[in-house]
């Protein structure tokens, strides 16, 4: 293990994340001791052109097969690239893309080759994260809530409050920090809260052979169909108690519960599920947090957060708000997990998947030294 590494103290982590949009590879640089962060470094985006998210797409929900080496070897390839953009890094934190998450029944696939990645790198890296959760009887998923209670001491929280992440999936983490500890009964409640950006995208692609619903233009033209939504809200998801967590395609099937309607009223619609689903949520946390701060694509979307102001009894604002950077805080969460990992510190607990005694989740991939040299 690197010598920074074993000593205590902060390092330099470097995270990467590839989230269900499939939209590209995020990378961002913490530093931190595992515990509390002291900074925060370069980032960087390396999108994938229509080529890689075609191949990745064809892979979602696989679970082996040709289709999933290739998506693997994509994945592996464009992180290399990312990575190699960065210096004086201590340790790699590397999430990998989610291909089939079924934590109850098959498990969770990340794809991707840490361990290629830290021999090219000539850097450790943490990797796999959610496997041992899952083994442990957990859902896999989320598992940024150990850094978003790092990141609420960070801003000074003096009340609880809640991040709420919209990318193809939409997840919630209430965190009280004056628990000390995020593994502390209470501090950290977390789940994922219903289909985000993921659905619009599909409809969009499908439609309009568009990749998003930029700015929410198209929402903003049209009307909610209420039918839809209350169907859509009957789904037992949303009733049932957290920590919960979805596979980006679980809910697929509710484009067909706009099928009938116009392009702009269809996704209007959609948009509105996904922020009822956010408020369905909510109902959960165990006190009303103080404020929601949103992170991920779905806060660009200004239809999106304004469903959700008029549903939440609380302020609903960008994680800028509080000086933190929206578009990599994922990237950042695995930074700071891969400290965790290395300094045998824990990264999930009952709170925030439901795994039945506290884990520290991920393998390490140490670089080989060249036997000749
Ligand atoms: N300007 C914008 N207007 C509307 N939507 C946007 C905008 N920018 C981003 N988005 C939405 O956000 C998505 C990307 O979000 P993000 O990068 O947070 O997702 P992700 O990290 O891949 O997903 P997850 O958090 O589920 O793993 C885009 O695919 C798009 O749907
Ligand atoms: C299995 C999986 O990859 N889940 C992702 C996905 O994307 C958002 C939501 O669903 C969340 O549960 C998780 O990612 C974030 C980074 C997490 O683990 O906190």
């Amino acid at each position: 293990m690197n010598k920074a590494i074993s000593r205590a103290g902060p390092v330099r982590a470097l995270g990467a994340m590839s989230g269900t949009s499939l939209d590209g590879v995020d990378a961002a640089v913490v530093e931190t001791d595992g515990d509390v962060i002291t900074g925060f470094g370069k980032t960087a985006y390396r999108p994938y052109p229509e080529a890689e998210r075609a191949i990745l797409r064809a892979a979602l929900g696989r679970w082996q097969g040709p289709a999933v080496a290739e998506a693997s070897r994509v994945v592996t390839e464009a992180h290399a690239q990312v990575l190699a953009g960065f210096e004086g890094v201590d340790l790699v934190g590397f999430h990998g893309q989610t291909l089939a998450h079924d934590p109850r029944n098959r498990g969770t696939l990340q794809v991707g080759d840490g361990s290629a990645l830290a021999q090219g790198l000539g850097v450790p890296v943490v990797w796999d994260f959610r496997s041992d959760d899952v083994a442990m009887g957990g859902e896999g998923a989320p598992l940024a809530p150990f850094f978003h209670h790092a990141c609420a001491r960070w801003i000074g929280a003096d009340a609880p409050l809640a991040f709420l992440n919209l990318g193809g999936v939409g997840n919630l983490t209430y965190v009280d920090s004056s628990f000390d500890r995020p593994e502390a009964e209470g501090a950290l409640l977390a789940f994922d809260t219903g289909p985000a950006n993921a659905p619009i995208n599909d409809l969009m692609l499908e439609r309009l052979g568009l990749p998003m619903d930029e700015g929410g233009a198209l929402a903003l033209r049209g009307k909610v169909e209420t039918g839809a939504l209350e169907l859509f809200l009957d789904e037992p998801y949303f009733t049932r108690i957290p920590p919960k967590s979805l596979d980006r395609n679980d809910f697929a099937e509710m484009i067909g519960l706009v099928s009938e309607l116009g392009d702009a009223d269809a996704v209007a619609t959609l948009t509105a599920m996904i922020a009822a689903a956010v408020a369905q949520g909510m109902a959960h946390c165990p006190s009303q947090p103080d404020r929601v701060l949103v992170t991920g694509g779905g806060r660009m979307n200004p239809v999106l957060m304004e469903m959700l102001r008029v549903s939440l009894d609380c302020p609903v604002e960008p994680v800028e708000s509080v000086g933190l950077d929206g578009d990599m805080l994922e990237a950042q969460a695995f930074a700071y997990l891969a400290v965790r990992v290395a300094r045998g510190l824990p990264t999930s607990c009952p709170g925030t998947t439901g795994v039945r005694a506290l884990v520290g989740g991920g393998t390490v991939s140490v670089p080989q030294m060249d036997a000749a040299g």
